[in-house]
């Protein structure tokens, strides 16, 4: 099957709500047809409703950064998926690599929310880093084997292929250094091979996998020209409606 391509957005915590609507008009009427190749915008929490308002009746997809695994309860500050699903939301990035970092997240964490998400109707977008660290001591291996295997543990095999993957290495994440194009096909062909062993060929050549770490307009299309890269996912680049514009349109 063909993998339609996703070029993706991660605002992480950046805009004002205000800004985030004017950006949404902004790219809205200058966006590829959803069958050809997907867009995709990942924003603050409270910007969401309003920016899917904004965007009804486009191509334009809008995407939360987080979820909680579970559906409602005593979680004060959390965000239901199912909640989102309800708002119109379509994804949701999961494992972001500053989550794990900085929120302390575990890939057993990870993994209730992929399988919360997936039961709520969402498509999560999970995030497998690697550290540059694992790399020089050659491990890299392990490290991005045992993030999916842990990730999409358990998974129901019609749900695999709504998982999008983001391999992103940590050191070229907001760092202008991306990845060179071949060891990004690498990485991503791992992860192919990883979700093949799990479930099988014929899923795993379903599900998209996207590259992350500085991508811009210059580099986008020799990295998504690569067999096993389907799409990006742009933290910096997104920031600016014209630059996003250059990388959905590259
Ligand atoms: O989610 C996006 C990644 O963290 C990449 O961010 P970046 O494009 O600013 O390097």
């Amino acid at each position: 099957m063909m993998r339609s391509p996703i070029v993706a957005g991660n605002w992480k915590m950046n805009k004002t709500v205000e800004e985030a609507v004017e950006f949404v008009n902004q790219i809205k009427n200058h966006l590829p047809n959803p069958d050809v190749q997907e867009t995709v915008l990942a924003a603050p929490t409270i910007a969401l409703v309003p920016m899917v308002k904004a965007a009804a009746g486009t191509p334009l997809k809008i995407a939360a950064e987080n979820c909680y695994y579970q559906d409602a309860g005593a979680f004060t500050g959390e965000t239901s998926p199912t909640t989102l699903y309800s708002a119109g939301i379509h994804h949701v990035i999961l494992g972001h690599s500053e989550r794990r970092k900085l929120f302390n997240e575990t890939d057993h964490l990870i993994n209730l929310k992929v399988h919360a998400a997936l039961d709520a109707g969402l498509c999560p977008i999970v995030c497998c880093d690697e550290t540059m660290g694992r790399r020089v001591a050659g491990k890299k291996v392990h490290w991005v084997v045992s993030r999916i295997l842990a990730d999409l543990k358990d998974l129901k095999p019609e749900n695999v292929d709504k998982v999008t993957i983001a391999y992103e290495p940590s050191w070229a994440i907001g760092t202008g250094e991306s990845m060179d194009p071949d060891q990004a096909e690498e990485g991503c062909y791992l992860i192919r091979q990883t979700i093949a062993d799990m479930y099988g060929d014929t899923i795993a050549n379903n599900v998209r996998i996207l590259y992350g770490g500085s991508v811009n307009s210059d580099n986008i299309n020799q990295l998504m020209a690569s067999q096993d890269i389907d799409g990006v996912l742009a933290g910096g680049a997104s920031l600016d409606p014209q630059s996003f514009l250059k990388l959905v349109n590259h």
